[in-house]
């Protein structure tokens, strides 16, 4: 049975390829105006000019009048750590009277006490936390997720995060690809000792990766290249047992420094270099020339006080461009990518079409996922969202605001 979602007062189709944009191609929303958007099943079956809609093409179909609305595709979250257990709001707070977050995280907090929370979290219990938090996200406007680990640290809690993100897409019905981000932290019990610390590195390429790829857990692999994390060297071992295990590549880049993290995602082809807070004219060349999506986070800028990545630069440069929630339980648990679109317009300085794209087709494009989701073109699964506003740019204009009037995932309307 169809619906058809009619005289939109704005259609974003951006209909184009299956790349992912860069530079001026990515303000490309290839809007319609007075248009509809017909759904069959799960899949979009028809877009156009609503003077060109043929209801007896679809047999029965039932008409739900949005003028006055915005459809566009819904939002892809490229960046999120949103299977964990517990809290840090004790660290919120810390940080807002002045602490800093790299050194509470030397001093065995930050993502250390994450660790120790989902560590001691059983898998149901982590499963119905994860649960509230994604159900939340898709009311805020995302249906595709990735997911990393990386609160685990050893074999068992890395594979249990990763079966929890399994869960959430074979149980709860999300769109998912999965992260095995092992390398996030040297654990406590590998801290004391450069053996140990080389021990854990060596177990994180031999053990815990080639247990995640034989359970078939993760899509990609992923590792925190950066001052207090892992070295240059250290991430680019990590980086080829998951390439020679048949994962695809993700890193976290430049956060606190030029610590070789972009460069890393450049040499090895990942499909994404995340963060990039600090990012000169040579090491975007790197990643536009490797076909790498530069993938900010502003969320995490903003939470962190920390100077927000240049979405200028990048665009101008030609790097294509995603944002992400980075939704995770310390540097930023925002779960809202509609309010984070806003803030990559006043922090990263998008342009709202620039935000838009970054936040659908080139998300979905750096998770090899740009033939399925991110634009409103026939054939595409009917993932949209219904906006209460007759322009998009609203989004940034009343940020935070809820314009988002229904969500529909699959062709199912989830939300509203
Ligand atoms: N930067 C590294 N990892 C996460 C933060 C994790 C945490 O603080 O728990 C991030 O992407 O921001
Ligand atoms: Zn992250």
């Amino acid at each position: 049975m169809a619906v058809a979602l009619t005289k939109a007062a704005q259609v974003l189709t951006l209909a184009g390829d299956q790349a992912p944009r860069a530079g001026a191609a990515m303000a490309e929303l290839a809007m319609l105006e007075h248009a509809t958007v017909v759904v069959e099943g799960e899949r979009i079956a028809w877009v156009g000019p609503h003077a060109e809609f043929d209801a007896a093409r679809f047999p029965g179909v039932e008409t739900l009048d949005c003028a006055g609305k915005v459809l566009m595709p819904a939002l892809v979250d490229p960046h999120t750590h949103l299977v964990w257990a517990g809290h840090r709001r004790d660290e919120l707070e810390l940080r807002l009277g002045g602490a800093d977050y790299e050194a509470i995280f030397a001093a065995g907090g930050g993502i250390l006490s994450s660790v120790r929370q989902t560590r001691a979290t059983s898998e149901d219990e982590l499963y119905a936390q994860s649960l509230r938090r994604i159900t939340r996200m898709r009311a805020c406007g995302a249906t595709t997720f990735e997911i990393k680990s990386g609160y685990g640290l050893d074999l068992e809690s890395e594979l249990r995060q990763l079966r929890v993100a399994r869960r959430l897409r074979d149980e709860a019905g999300f769109r998912v690809k999965a992260t095995c981000l092992a390398a996030h932290a040297i654990p406590q019990e590998a801290r004391g000792s450069r053996a140990a610390r080389a021990k854990f590195i060596d177990e994180v390429c031999t053990v815990i990766l080639p247990a995640v790829v034989e359970a078939g857990l993760a899509d990609y692999a992923d590792v925190f290249c950066d001052r207090g994390a892992f070295t240059k060297t250290e991430g680019a071992m990590v980086l080829d047992a998951a390439h020679g295990l048949g994962l695809s590549l993700r890193v976290h880049a430049n956060e606190f420094g030029h610590t070789g993290g972009a460069e890393l995602a450049a040499e090895f082809g990942a499909a994404s270099a995340d963060h990039l807070l600090y990012l000169s004219g040579e090491e975007r060349a790197m990643l536009r020339e490797a076909g790498v999506v530069a993938t900010m986070l502003p969320g995490t800028s903003m939470v962190l006080g920390k100077p927000f990545a240049d979405g200028r630069a990048l665009v101008e440069d030609g790097v294509p461009v995603a944002i992400a929630t980075d939704c995770n339980p310390g540097s930023c648990a925002f779960e809202n990518l509609s309010m984070v679109l806003a803030l990559a317009c006043y922090g990263n300085k998008l342009a709202p079409a620039e935000a838009v794209v970054a936040a659908t087709h080139n998300a979905a494009a750096s998770l090899g996922l740009a033939g399925e989701v991110g634009r409103l073109v026939e054939g595409m699964s009917a993932d949209l969202l219904v906006l209460e506003t007759d322009d998009y740019r609203d989004l940034v204009y009343h940020a935070g605001s809820p314009l988002i009037g229904a969500v529909y995932s699959r062709g199912e309307r989830v939300v509203g």
